[in-house]
């Protein structure tokens, strides 16, 4: 992989291709080394000053990738004839765009299976739970849980989100089902299921069942540098209102969707200064979040990958597998699932986008309903012994 800096963003090129080092982990996870810098910067200590300029986030693309990170809420207009003509032509649009990605409540069925085993991967914030402001509050409704204990029973099935693995297992609380957080750096998985000798930094632990499980973390060597960014954030934030940092374990995230809109180039050039001193580490755009992580060659696509493998189904032509997800980070796993046709990505977006998904859903309650008629269809295919 190579890093090239545009205006002093990190952009990642070309994977390396993965190769064993002398120290046992695989080179093509291990951070870029910059010669004679240590891993942690140790910049904590250094008290920040606001900076002088925003002009780095406005030319790098920063800023307009943070207005454009989530749809807009609905307004309510006072014009109701102008309102019904923007929903018209909006809805145009959206129908035009389902013709490239159709509604997979309509267009997936079963045949698309063809005797191959599904594997249901879905992500958690705007996929199972609906965007709140409040991060600490996205909850997903008694009839969603159902619906996602009842296709775990058919099939297996794994949450990847970008929250650590323990936040969002609090949130969903199923224990039947597979879990990576941090965007897939931080994987949970049955003692008994294969660990492929290509990933020797798999560990032994238990679960909070006391269950053994095996643990992926191919970041784990950063757990020092997250922390120092984390506690930098929130020394940058303290004065900023509606401002909020949340510690993913591998990954940082800095929600600014209820600060006010004039302050969100200050956040942009903190955090754009911040990285400078931190070359090991670059920023994603989420749903109106910042979020900083390792460069390392590991994201929602390698951790579809890599529990495909652990599950035994390494082989694709015995396996189906199908993603939900709803932002930028989950374009990493449709992309994996798009190359030689290996499954499916579903989007889910309540406006058109570009994506590398095969179909399209408009918000969680479509998915709940998708994940539901998967389940209805497959106790019909159960009842007729196919
Ligand atoms: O990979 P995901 O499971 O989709 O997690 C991505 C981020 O989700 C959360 O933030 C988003 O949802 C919040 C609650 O609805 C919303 O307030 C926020 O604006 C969204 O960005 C989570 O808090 C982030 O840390 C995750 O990275």
């Amino acid at each position: 992989m190579d890093l090239k800096s545009t205006n002093g963003s990190l952009v990642v090129a070309d994977p390396a291709p993965i190769t064993k080092s002398r120290l046992g982990a695989y080179s093509g996870l291990m951070p870029y080394s910059q010669s004679g810098q240590s891993l942690v910067a140790n910049i904590a200590t250094v008290p920040r000053k606001k900076p002088a300029k925003l002009d780095d986030v406005r030319s790098n693309g920063w800023l307009d990738a943070m207005i454009s990170s989530s749809p807009p809420r609905k307004r309510v207009h006072k014009d109701f004839n102008a309102f019904d003509i923007v929903s018209d032509e909006a809805d145009v649009a959206y129908q035009s765009w389902m013709i490239r990605y159709p509604s997979a409540l309509k267009s997936f069925n079963l045949d698309h299976a063809k005797n191959r085993k599904l594997v249901m991967f879905l992500d958690y914030d705007g996929t199972l739970s609906p965007i709140v402001d409040d991060p600490d509050r996205a909850f997903m409704s008694n009839e969603m849980s159902a619906a996602v204990r009842s296709v775990a029973k058919h099939f297996p099935t794994a949450i990847i989100s970008g929250r650590s693995r323990d936040k969002v297992y609090d949130l969903v609380g199923l224990t039947e089902l597979y879990y990576a957080g941090s965007h897939g750096m931080d994987i949970m998985f049955p003692a008994r299921d294969t660990v492929s000798p290509n990933h020797l930094n798999c560990i032994k632990s238990t679960d909070l069942q006391g269950k053994d499980v095996n643990l992926f973390q191919p970041a784990s060597e950063f757990l020092p540098m997250i922390n120092e960014v984390y506690r930098t954030f929130v020394e940058i934030t303290k004065d900023i209102k509606g401002a909020k940092v949340e510690n993913h374990k591998f990954c940082v995230s800095l929600h600014y969707r209820n600060v006010d809109e004039n302050s969100w180039p200050l956040i942009a050039q903190y955090v754009h200064d911040i990285l400078k001193d931190y070359p090991r580490l670059r920023l994603t755009h989420g749903r109106k979040v910042l979020e900083v992580r390792p460069v390392i060659d590991w994201h929602k696509g390698r951790a579809v990958e890599f529990l495909l493998e652990s599950l035994g189904f390494s082989n694709s032509s015995d396996v189906l597998p199908i993603y939900i997800g709803d932002d930028r980070t989950d374009e990493d796993a449709f992309k994996v699932l798009r190359k030689g046709n290996r499954g499916y990505g579903i989007l889910v977006s309540t406006t058109p986008k570009e994506s590398n998904a095969f179909f399209s859903l408009r918000d969680t309650s479509e998915v709940q309903d998708f994940l539901e008629s998967l389940v209805r269809r497959m106790a019909q295919q159960d009842a007729k012994g196919l």
